[in-house]
């Protein structure tokens, strides 16, 4: 039997506070799917990966349906074993205390740090081991995050979200903040992983973050899901231009995209 979508949703609509934020969103991923999610500030992609995480439930209505692996019902600590999610945003302040390998092990608690009271069992260990050397960071295993550059943070909070998961990867605006050089290694590090058949949810404002390996382009404009299809219909200057508003240029080498 064919395994089960990493996602469906069914008539999602999602308010918070007071505002309806998502509208009607019917989407489904694959496993081994890699998607880049594009759409102006504030159109609710962030909404729509939280929505991914169950940190955020859909209006009960009739048709509304949430099923991630195949469940509908999630235990939240165990859906973070599943799922890794990578921000800019660190786990929390104790965070800049710990070493890289540390870093990556908080993962697995979902911890800003390796509080006195967690048990690190063995396995987690060579897990974790087995990441730093995927994420290429064998150099940051002792060095405190808080003395990283921002790119070696990235590809440390990458690896903590690997860590504990099996093999999906939200990634939210990962780029933000880095230098050319970093940028390029993320996009290096995105590359490898989605070749070894991590799912990547890319969402992104860097069309340069676009790489090879993603072929699926979702867009999103005021809460609903305009567009869903094959990168070389999608991303092109036009689609782009009427998605932001506002005329846009579009350059291709190598499979990868700049837009200005
Ligand atoms: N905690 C909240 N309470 C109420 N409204 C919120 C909350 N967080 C976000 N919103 C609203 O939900 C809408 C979608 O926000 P969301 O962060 O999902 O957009 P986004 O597409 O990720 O934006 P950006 O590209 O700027 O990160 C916005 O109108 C925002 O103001």
């Amino acid at each position: 039997m064919a395994a089960e979508p990493f996602l469906h949703l069914n008539h999602v609509n999602v308010v918070r506070g007071e505002t309806p934020v998502l509208h009607d969103v019917n989407l489904t991923i694959h496993r081994g799917e890699h998607i880049a999610l594009l759409g102006p500030n504030g159109c609710g992609k962030s909404t729509l990966l939280k929505t991914m995480t169950c940190e955020l439930y859909p209006l009960a209505q009739p048709e509304t349906e949430v099923r991630i692996f195949g469940r509908k019902r999630w235990d939240l600590t165990e859906l973070k074993k599943q799922l890794g999610v990578v921000s800019a945003e660190l786990p929390g302040r104790p965070f800049l205390q710990a070493t890289g390998f540390d870093a990556i092990l908080t993962g697995f608690f979902s911890s800003s740090t390796l509080w006195p009271n967690l048990t690190v069992t063995e396995e987690m260990r060579e897990r974790a081991e087995k990441v730093l050397i995927q994420i290429d960071g064998a150099r940051l295993r002792h060095k405190p995050v808080g003395e990283m550059s921002a790119g070696q943070v990235r590809r440390i909070l990458i690896g903590r979200a690997l860590a504990a998961s099996a093999g999906t990867l939200l990634l939210d605006e990962p780029s933000n903040a880095l230098d050319l050089a970093a940028q390029r290694e993320l996009r290096n590090l995105m590359r490898e992983l989605a070749q070894a058949g991590t799912t990547l949810v890319l969402i992104t404002h860097n069309i340069a973050d676009i790489i090879p390996e993603i072929e699926r382009v979702l867009m999103m404009r005021d809460g609903r899901v305009i567009a869903d299809g094959g990168k070389p219909e999608l991303l092109t200057a036009e689609r782009l231009g009427e998605l932001f508003g506002t005329p846009v240029r579009l350059a291709e080498s190598g499979g990868f995209y700049q837009a200005w």
